[in-house]
């Protein structure tokens, strides 16, 4: 079985440095030469979850270095010709790892060019709206969503560091069945027994997008305000205002869910509360990309919402607030004026 895994950060080190304790070959696609010489001269390094966590590597040492047979960069992978729907040997699994805002049409046309016939899709991003690029160009049937709870932390461009264990939903995104006019499950399980052999907590779901909207719902509420706060997750429900914010957030986002047919979890804002907890000395993933002028997800976090929002005829002025706040962080860097 190949398994190739595109961007090689957190997530895509993190899930490759698992996944090569499996019997399938993985192949690691950065997007610099600079990082792919890095990884093939000096290997991965994985430092594992925290003792206390229950998902451990199955063998080897916390800060163990993985060698990888194959890492090229996504320019090679089309140079290359590698995979390709007339070629034998494309893979049977293409990991997109990378975050939202990387998510463009030549991306997805770069992708298309090395999925087979029978390979398959998975998308680990956080967020909606990356469905709408690929499903463009990429037929639906072909695409799984996964849906996270790992946490992963790049420590330099060669080196990450599991900072928490969680679980991992996998499912179909398609609506419809494939070709023969049946839902074919099967690919979805077979990804989902390796994930589960690499050491991850992996569940087949077959309501992948209710765990989307669940995930997406926290990630709404905790993101935006922490980054314009610029405060650590814990921080934020103690504050009395900002949890009028975060109730806000969650009674706009689970009308337009109600509204849109979208089954939530119906302790979700206990679940909110409880990663606020959980993760309360962290820094939110949008905190950081604010600390570092890097471009946000916001546009598929919140931006996503919005647009369902707009669609269904419903108002979310909080969240609206929150996406306009955040863009104006990001002008101000851009230099827009
Ligand atoms: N980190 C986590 O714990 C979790 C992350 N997620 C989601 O997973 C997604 C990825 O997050 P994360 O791993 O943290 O993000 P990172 O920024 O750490 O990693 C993204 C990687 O993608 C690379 N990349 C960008 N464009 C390309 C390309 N064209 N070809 C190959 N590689 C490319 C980037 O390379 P470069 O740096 O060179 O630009 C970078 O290494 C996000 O949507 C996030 O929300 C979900 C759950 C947990
Ligand atoms: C759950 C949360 C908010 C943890 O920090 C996260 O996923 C993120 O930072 O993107």
């Amino acid at each position: 079985m190949l398994i190739r895994v595109i961007g090689a950060g957190a997530l895509g080190m993190l899930t490759a440095a698992y996944l090569c304790r499996t019997a399938a070959k993985v192949e690691i696609i950065t997007r610099t030469e600079q990082q792919a010489r890095l990884l093939r001269e000096q290997g991965l390094q994985l430092t594992a979850a925290a003792e206390n966590a229950s998902m451990e590597p199955r063998s080897g040492t916390a800060g163990e270095t993985v060698e990888f047979p194959e890492v090229l960069t996504f320019e090679q992978t089309l140079a290359d010709g590698l995979g390709g729907r007339a070629r034998p040997g494309s893979p049977d699994f293409i990991l997109l790892t990378v975050k939202q805002t990387a998510i463009t049409d030549k991306l997805a046309h770069g992708i298309v060019a090395q999925l087979g016939a029978d390979s398959r899709l998975i998308c680990f991003q956080n967020g909606v709206g990356h469905l709408d690029v690929l499903r463009k160009v990429i037929p639906a049937r072909q695409i799984l969503l996964a849906v996270t709870t790992e946490g992963a932390m790049v420590k330099s461009p060669r080196h990450v560091a599991h900072t928490g264990r969680g679980m991992t939903w996998v499912g179909s995104a398609a609506a419809e069945p494939d070709f023969a006019g049946r839902s074919d499950h099967s690919l979805t399980k077979k990804f989902v027994n390796v994930l589960s052999d690499a050491g991850f907590s992996t569940s087949l779901s077959n309501n992948i997008i209710s765990k989307v909207w669940n995930k997406l719902l926290i990630n709404a509420i905790i993101n935006p305000l922490t980054a314009v706060l610029q405060i650590h997750n814990g921080q934020l429900p103690q504050l009395p205002d900002a949890l009028i914010l975060m109730r806000s957030l969650y009674y706009e986002a689970v009308t337009l869910a109600d509204k849109l047919g979208i089954e939530l979890a119906p302790d979700l804002w206990q679940q909110v509360l409880l990663v606020c907890e959980r993760t309360a000395g962290n820094r939110s993933s949008m905190l950081q990309d604010v600390l570092l002028h890097r471009p946000t997800e916001v546009d598929a976090i919140t931006g996503g919402l919005l647009r369902e929002a707009e669609q269904a005829g419903i108002a979310m002025p909080t969240h609206a607030a929150m996406y306009h706040l955040l863009r104006s962080i990001e002008q101000q860097w851009m230099n827009i004026t």
